[in-house]
């Protein structure tokens, strides 16, 4: 991963002439384009780009250069962001039962691959779920949560979201719902790992599901959560091959590699302004 200079994705109805209005904006600014890449979707007559870029030292050309692209994108109908990227984001990580994900992005944080801050970590499950793993100076939250308190513990959610300056929310094997109106809120910005290959074996159990099923591959998918169970945006997928020897705790022990790669994947293009989405759907500018 690049963490300097800038980046800038867009998308819009798709006509002659927008990468030259980008390219003009932006070296309008003393913009240095260091990586571009471009997407097509003609069947909905859409564009899709990403630009990384640098600006020369000295001076406030990021803000100026925001107004500009403002203007372009009332003109050219534009959905964009533009960051910082030396901008370290914070990213909270929730988890239940289940710690291997949650441990995995730690370990790939340390060793510098996901460059990310931890907002905060998250469970509804005790601290002590956790003793095997070291989350010395990390913030612990825990958020007990049942039918009849999810409400009130969204709410604590929600509001830890805004305190920490958190930017991404991972659900690392998080097991429960999120309600529509806390999905809505962190439309884009909260990725799930659910351990099926989807649209296969959405929902609770999938493991189980596919062994009573007599699959002979399974998977790991991470998606953008939406309101939808199991249904958001796909950003990263991956499969492993199993027999009719396995049984449910073989499948779950075989899951486990699938979907720490899948999400540390999913999680690595997201912070590295790589996934763009499309509908129902992602693009992901893969390197
Ligand atoms: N609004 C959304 N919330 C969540 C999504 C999503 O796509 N949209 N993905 C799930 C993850 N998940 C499978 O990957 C999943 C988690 C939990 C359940 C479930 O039935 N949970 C029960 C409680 C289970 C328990 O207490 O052990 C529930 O919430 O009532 C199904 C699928 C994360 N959230």
């Amino acid at each position: 991963m690049i963490d300097t200079g800038y980046s800038l994705t867009l998308s819009c109805p798709n006509r002659p002439g927008i990468v030259a209005a980008v390219s003009k904006a932006l070296f309008a600014r003393g913009g240095d384009i260091f990586s571009a890449q471009q997407y097509d979707d003609v069947e909905h007559g859409l564009f899709f780009m990403r630009v990384l870029f640098t600006l020369p030292d000295g001076g406030d050309h990021y803000q100026p250069l925001q107004a500009d692209f403002t203007a372009i994108a009332e003109e050219l109908g534009l959905r964009w962001t533009m960051r910082d990227r030396t901008r370290r984001q914070r990213v909270m990580i929730m988890a239940s039962k289940f710690d291997h994900c949650l441990a995995d992005l730690l370990y790939r944080r340390r060793i510098g691959e996901l460059p990310m801050d931890i907002s905060a970590i998250v469970s509804n499950h005790p601290r002590d779920t956790y003793d095997g793993l070291d989350l010395s100076g990390l913030p612990f939250h825990h958020l007990p949560v049942t039918k009849e308190t999810k409400a009130d513990q969204e709410t604590a959610l929600w509001r830890l979201v805004g305190e920490t300056g958190t930017d991404l929310v991972v659900l690392a094997r998080y097991m429960q719902i999120l309600s529509d109106g806390l999905a809505d809120k962190l439309s884009g910005r909260c990725i799930n790992i659910h351990h099926s290959f989807l649209p296969g074996f959405k929902g609770a159990r999938p493991y189980h599901q596919a062994h009573a099923r007599g699959v002979k591959v399974i998977g790991a998918t991470a998606h953008y959560v939406t309101a939808d169970l199991d249904e958001g945006p796909i950003i990263e997928q991956d499969v492993e091959r199993i027999s009719h020897a396995d049984t449910p705790a073989d499948l779950i022990r075989k899951g486990r590699d699938i979907e720490r790669r899948v999400l540390a994947r999913a999680v690595r293009y997201h912070l590295d302004d790589r996934v763009m989405l499309n509908g129902r759907k992602t693009v992901v500018f893969r390197d």
